[in-house]
């Protein structure tokens, strides 16, 4: 058992303190939001990510919230910082929350006798480790406090399997810190804990790869994993676009591509492209680092500008069907940027909704979680509906941007009563098969709609 404290109650930053505490560690999280801390306190999540209140109900005992730096930088053994770094104007990463951070931390470590790691969860440029170091040297603090990174892997929607059951650990640092961070990950690293009910440990985990480098691999790792999977997204992307141009199916190509083990199934899934707090961010970051210091990353600047373009994909075919869209009533279903989350930064649904709004449609909007949320960010004359039937009664075209499970359960039957013209615009997609034949239906990279066979697999 370690003492640890968590710098940040985000999605990574909780999750982490609560899932050490699970681990057995005895855990502090601090934020700067009172708000959040007092809810905390008071058992109520800040954000929705299925099962991570069951495991704080598991690990109750272990774990304290706080404002006060002090409390948490007195005992901690290890301090992880998970802190935001949204992006800048010019796409670099905004460090003042976590230098913010580290000079309060800096400050309550004067004095302190025993030894600290600074451990750097947060996505940030190559170099910021070396930054906070020479912030440690500046106080004479060098023989007393280390850095490592550790880069965070985890999904939004599914972060407590992801932290419970990770591909792989990942630290950068000196040898002390990272024989620290072994210790702290051990009982994750060898798998040592019962697994809970709603996050069971998937078939064949038996240890978790524990791989350490140096400090700047290590941080350029994070951006170079997320900007793979983004490009992987962006390539099947295009794919589907030369499928509608051609008549093929992006569906069927992707089914053939991916058995080859060396591209793989996983992110082939074409639809309007990648939103979220991470991808846009940190693509457009490591871009911006890599020009920096020199490099012209071109292939990533083509996978930027093609998901830049995607999402309006959804409204050529709206257009391509409807004509003008102005006066058109449009349904658009689902917010935020993928479901199982409440997450709607960088979400594609806004960008959508604000050019058909442009474009004289009346929208109406829809989203099982987030639709509270959205409201502020909504343009305004966009109706907010808390049921899936308003936002589609009399709609001449129905937008799928999220593929939330509930909108599986609508029958083409109910559609067609509810709407004027059931035009189903599928910018996942995910119903292809249930709506292809029986509505008019389009999907991207899916020719004329029609539903086919998956491919056939002759033994
Ligand atoms: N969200 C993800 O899925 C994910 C996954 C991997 C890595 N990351 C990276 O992890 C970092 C955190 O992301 P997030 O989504 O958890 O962010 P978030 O915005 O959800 O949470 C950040 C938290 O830090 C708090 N904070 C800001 N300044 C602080 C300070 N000085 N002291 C204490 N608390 C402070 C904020 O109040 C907020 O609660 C980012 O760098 C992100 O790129 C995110
Ligand atoms: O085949 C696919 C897969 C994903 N997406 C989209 O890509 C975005 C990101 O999806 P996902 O990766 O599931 O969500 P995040 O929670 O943003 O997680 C990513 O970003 C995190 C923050 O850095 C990393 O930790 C994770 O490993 C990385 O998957 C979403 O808009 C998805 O709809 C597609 O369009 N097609």
């Amino acid at each position: 058992m370690m003492n640890v404290s968590v710098i940040g109650t985000g999605y990574v930053g909780l999750t982490t303190g609560i899932s050490l505490a699970f681990l057995g560690h005895r855990v502090t999280c601090v934020d700067i939001d009172e708000r959040k801390i007092d809810g905390l306190k008071a058992g109520l999540m800040p954000i929705y990510e299925p099962g991570l209140e069951d495991l704080l109900n598991s690990s109750e005992e272990r774990i304290r919230f706080t404002t006060s730096y002090e409390a948490a930088v007195s005992e901690a053994e290890v301090l992880i910082f998970a802190v935001g770094t949204p992006a800048n104007e010019d796409g670099s990463p905004n460090l003042t929350y976590l230098f913010g951070a580290a000079d309060d931390v800096i400050s309550h470590l004067i004095g302190k006798e025993t030894p600290t790691v600074l451990v750097n969860k947060s996505t940030v440029p190559v170099g910021t480790a070396d930054t906070i170091a020479d912030k440690i040297k500046a106080f004479g603090l060098e023989d007393r406090v280390s850095i490592a990174s550790n880069p965070e892997f985890l999904r939004q929607g599914r972060a407590v399997a992801d932290t419970l059951y990770p591909e792989r650990v990942v630290v950068g640092g000196g040898d002390a810190a990272v024989q620290t961070l072994r210790r702290m990950y051990e009982v994750l690293v060898e798998q040592r804990f019962e697994a809970p009910s709603f996050a069971p440990r998937p078939e064949g985990v038996e240890a978790v790869p524990f791989m350490s480098v140096d400090l700047r691999s290590a941080e350029l790792a994070k951006y170079a994993a997320n900007a793979f999977l983004a490009m992987k997204i962006s390539f099947i992307n295009e794919i589907a676009n030369v499928c509608d141009a051609v008549g093929a199916d992006v569906r069927r190509v992707a089914d053939i591509i991916g058995t080859d083990a060396r591209i793989g199934k996983s992110f082939l899934h074409a639809g309007i492209g990648y939103g979220g707090s991470c991808f846009p961010k940190d693509t457009r970051a490591l871009h911006h680092i890599a020009d920096t210091n020199g490099y012209d990353f071109k292939l990533l600047a083509a996978v930027i500008e093609v998901n830049g373009a995607q999402k309006f994909k959804l409204i050529e075919k709206a257009r391509e069907s409807l004509g003008s869209l102005q006066g058109k009533r449009i349904a658009v279903l689902g917010l935020t940027f993928k479901p199982g989350t409440d997450d709607i930064r960088e979400a594609p649904s806004l960008p959508i909704i604000e050019e058909l709004v442009r474009e004289g449609a009346e929208v109406r909007v829809h989203d099982p979680i987030a639709l509270e949320k959205s409201r502020p960010q909504l343009p305004v004359g966009v109706q907010a509906c808390v049921s899936v039937q308003e936002a589609l009664l009399g709609a001449e075209a129905a937008l799928l941007v999220t593929e939330w499970p509930e909108y599986a359960g609508i029958g083409a039957e109910q559609l067609k009563a509810w709407m004027d013209r059931p035009l189903w615009i599928d910018g996942r997609n995910a119903f292809a098969d249930q709506y292809g034949q029986e509505l008019e239906y389009r999907g991207v990279g899916i020719r004329g709609g029609a539903s086919r066979q998956p491919a056939h697999v002759h033994p």
